[in-house]
């Protein structure tokens, strides 16, 4: 028998290579003096525990080899041609750091900056395509200078505090450009690749040390190598990069086929790790920007009190029923074998979207429960409407009501868009159901101020809108989440049981305050309660709500992740840029840095292409669709995002005259070769390899019926919205970033 640790793989191999490397470990595991494996030491290798075994007649996997007692331990370095094999076994090394304890392979000739080639930039899809008249704009290239030599730092400071490889410290402050910085971070081991890509945002050593949990740690001479290299294995920053598989050929065959794509599922981030299985004494706010790994912590974290309380009540829950299906499979990828729960309130893991949550509560109220919420909510005892009012009916009553009630409000006020947030940000979570009480009802929060007679005038509509809702048997969804509370409440009053025993909420900043009110009731105040991810920069539906509000206390209970997982450092920056002069405040009102954010990766700059009609603008998207086709790019993986819900059928259909399929999000997502067409507001929360905003005008961005009409105050809200979106839609590429449009750019996209 042999144990095995798998380091994670820098090189991507593919589908054919995967198979070989499995069996090839599957031997291994079981003996590994079997004669096909051919485990051989080397002649004069840096570390004299190296070993090669033989994948197929080319590949060779470079191993190292460590004796515990009798039973030996391999790990993993990776698979490469012979002669490549060769040479990076004779140069690695398997050591502790001795600064900071942390396990890691280092290659004793790293590449040297000044004769590195910079790799082969990606050809910029659609250069030999530009249709006559079109004009073609990059955001442009400043002179790099290099950010450590910038912020002043030591590189010996870098060695003795942080642990970093001297050679590579060399390296990277002879790096003369981006691209070499980056091909140094490329061959560094992940931690060390981490803390520099922090140090050139500008993170300061302690907090590098803290991020990264390198404190602590105090080498033992006394000890043995192995039995360093065995405790180093626990080391969180040791699992960013490598995974103890043992002799199990399951967990071999799962990391092996994850692949890059599902590393989430085993290399964390020591923070990431940190939220994932810590304890909190109530409840606990993660933010983040967009790709930082919030929805990865959560399903770690589903699963870490899963397995630690087997009989506790688990509710994962999110925004929509399409992001709550996307956890599910998420979860499932995570662990197959973790007890689901078919309904809140029972032993195992709920999960589903927010308003279906409420929707539950409210099919399981008994017909007395329903009564007295309905009364609590509207005044009236009655029964719960059974239609949902969707958003253009509600409009559409809110209109009919602002015409048919004498009031003497001016249009900022008298609007569908501003009564309806006034209505539920105030009314509703007040639980109001008479004049009286909404004239002395704080507002606190809102922009505009309201004198008594103004509220008169207002409460004189929203009680034509209830009367209207009421006749039709109309009922929203924000209405709902507020009568499920009730429902909620009256149980915990009469001694009930809440229904869940900790929640899990992922794109918390897009919930309203009925939402969190209910949210509230599901689970009582205690350790772990609610664990709450969000990032406010993604906010594009409905107002900031200070949770504090809805008793829920986070304050010193809040953090916040930094490194983007998904996208491109190039992407980040665009998508970022597009934020620009926007204030983002954080739901409890903070001030949020609008940069900070970093990327692992590095990729080809996004690319904004301007055409002169709605057709040119179809053509371009063409001639990028049948580009990235040829050179081989998958195209159920690209995504075009418009904004509003009309063009989505435009484009599918434009596309078809000019050859191509396209799907729409509501058909899945998986269908070869074809890309999909969705809004921006439907790409929350999913990823493409390459995205193209489309139709990206001033016409269509920011949505007029957003931003005109609305008082001063709550204008500046809506346009943060609609940048958010924009940042939304931009940070959903992992690679490639394209941004078109036809007359005018829209003025988000900053352009002089
Ligand atoms: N530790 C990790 N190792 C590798 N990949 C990771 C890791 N953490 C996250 N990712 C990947 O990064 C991407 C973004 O992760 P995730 O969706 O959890 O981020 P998020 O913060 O929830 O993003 P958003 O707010 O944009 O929805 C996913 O593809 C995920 O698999």
């Amino acid at each position: 028998m042999a144990l095995v640790t798998w380091i994670k793989q820098k090189d991507k191999i593919d589908g054919a290579m995967k198979a070989k490397v499995y069996s090839f470990f599957e031997k291994l595991q079981k003996d590994d003096t079997a004669p096909g494996l051919h485990i051989e030491p080397m002649h004069t290798p840096a570390d004299p525990r190296v070993r090669t075994g033989r994948i197929d007649l080319n590949y060779r996997a470079v191993l190292f080899k460590v004796l515990y007692e009798t039973i030996p331990h391999y790990f993993y370095y990776g698979a490469w041609p012979h002669d490549e094999a060769i040479n990076i076994a004779r140069s690695s090394v398997l050591k502790v750091n001795s600064v900071n304890g942390v396990l890691e392979v280092i290659r004793e000739s790293t590449p040297d900056p000044v004769t590195t080639t910079p790799p082969q930039k990606e050809k910029k899809a659609g250069e030999q395509d530009s249709q006559a008249g079109d004009e073609k704009r990059e955001p442009s290239g400043e002179l790099w200078s290099n950010p450590l030599i910038g912020y002043g730092l030591v590189a010996a400071d870098l060695v003795k505090d942080l642990g970093l490889d001297a050679e590579i410290v060399d390296h990277v402050f002879a790096a003369s450009s981006e691209e070499d910085l980056f091909d140094v971070m490329a061959e560094a081991p992940e931690w060390q690749a981490t803390a520099l890509l922090e140090l050139a945002a500008g993170t300061c050593i302690a907090e590098i040390q803290e991020k990264l949990s390198l404190t602590g740690y105090v080498d033992n001479p006394d000890e043995s190598e192995e039995e360093k290299i065995r405790k180093a294995l626990e080391h969180p920053a040791t699992k960013m990069q490598f995974t103890f598989v043992g002799d199990n050929p399951e967990e071999l065959k799962q990391v092996i086929e994850g692949g890059d794509f599902d590393a989430w599922r085993t290399f964390l981030h020591p923070e990431q790790r940190i939220y994932a299985e810590r304890r909190y004494n109530g409840s606990f706010r993660l933010s983040g920007g967009a790709g930082t790994g919030k929805t990865v912590v959560l399903l770690h974290r589903a699963r870490m009190l899963a397995l630690s309380e087997p009989q506790s009540r688990i509710v994962l829950t999110t925004y929509t029923t399409t992001l709550a299906d996307s956890l599910s499979t998420g979860l499932g990828k995570l662990d197959a074998d973790l007890p689901r729960s078919a309904a809140p309130g029972y032993p195992g893991i709920y999960i589903g979207g927010v308003d279906s949550l409420v929707s539950r509560v409210l099919h399981g109220a008994t017909d007395v429960e329903q009564r007295r919420a309905m009364k609590e909510v509207f005044g009236t005892e009655s029964v719960i409407p059974g239609k949902v009012l969707d958003a253009a009916l509600a409009r559409h009553q809110w209109e009919a009501a602002i015409n048919d009630v004498t009031h003497n409000l001016e249009p900022e006020l008298a609007n569908a868009t501003f009564l309806q947030q006034e209505y539920e940000t105030v009314v509703l979570p007040n639980f109001i159901s008479s004049k009286d009480a909404y004239l002395t009802v704080p507002r606190t929060g809102r922009g505009t101020a309201l004198n008594r007679s103004k509220r008169l005038d207002i409460w004189t509509i929203i009680a034509a809108y209830r009367n209207y809702n009421s006749i039709q048997m109309n009922c929203s969804f924000v209405e709902l989440a507020h009568l499920a509370t009730a429902v909620l409440r009256q149980r915990t009053a009469l001694g009930g049981r809440c229904l869940a025993d900790h929640v899990l909420v992922d794109e918390s900043q897009d919930l309203h305050a009925g939402h969190w009110l209910f949210l509230r009731e599901l689970a009582d105040v205690h350790a772990d309660d609610l664990f709450i991810a969000e990032d406010s920069q993604q906010r594009i539906y409905g107002q900031k709500v200070p949770l504090s509000r809805f008793g829920i206390a986070i304050v010193g209970r809040s953090r916040r992740l930094t490194l983007n997982y998904r996208t491109t450092q190039q992407n980040l920056d665009y998508a970022v840029r597009l934020l620009t002069g926007a204030a983002m405040t954080d739901m409890e009102g903070g001030k949020v840095p609008d940069s900070g954010y970093i990327s692992a990766r590095t990729g080809p700059l996004p690319e904004e292409r301007s055409a002169g009609s709605f057709a040119d603008e179809l053509d371009v998207l063409a001639d990028y669709l049948t580009q990235w086709r040829d050179e081989g790019v998958a195209l159920e993986n690209v995504g075009v995002l418009v904004r509003a819900n009309y063009q989505v059928a435009k484009v599918v259909d434009g596309l078809k005259e000019r050859g191509l399929t396209a799907k729409t999000a509501s058909v899945g997502r998986d269908e070869p070769g074809i890309p999909t067409v969705m809004t921006m507001h439907r790409s929350k929360g999913m990823e493409f390899t390459r995205v193209v905003l489309f139709g990206i005008s001033d016409q269509a961005l920011p949505a007029k019926h957003q931003v005109s009409n609305v008082a001063p105050a709550e204008r500046a809200d809506a346009l943060l919205r609609e940048r958010s979106l924009l940042y939304v839609a931009a940070t959903r590429a992992r690679d490639g970033l394209v941004v078109t449009w036809s007359g005018k750019p829209s003025e988000l996209l900053g352009m002089k």
